[in-house]
């Protein structure tokens, strides 16, 4: 399936200047270890349920998950492609995936 090459293909771990130049366009992210995490903020705790849940089928339709912790007002995202063993660019593409479901 082409589309599904598509981000097959971007299951390749990204250098670091790559993830340095991500980080450089993307406010709120930072790199912890092997991983891309950004930790967003809402009103209360049903509105940071409502951003799980959109960012849950964003990354089922595209097979890429996210660890993400969810706590009063606050979800922790974290993207790292366990099958590379750290960040690609579908991390980096599904992080700013997660800024536009944010802003709604
Ligand atoms: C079989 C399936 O495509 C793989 O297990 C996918 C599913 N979702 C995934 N998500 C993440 N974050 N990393 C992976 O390596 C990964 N692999």
């Amino acid at each position: 399936m082409a589309h599904r090459r598509r981000w097959m293909s971007k299951r390749e771990l990204l250098s670091g200047d790559a993830v340095a130049a991500f980080l450089g366009v993307s406010p709120g992210w930072a790199r912890a270890g092997e991983a891309l995490e950004r930790i967003y903020s809402f009103a209360d705790y049903s509105a940071a349920v409502g951003f799980v849940m959109r960012v849950a089928l964003a990354a089922e339709r595209r097979d890429h998950h996210p660890d993400m912790l969810l706590s009063w007002g606050k979800v922790r995202v974290s993207w790292s492609t366990h099958d590379a063993g750290g960040i690609t660019g579908l991390d980096a593409e599904m992080a700013t995936l997660c800024d536009r479901l944010h802003v709604g």
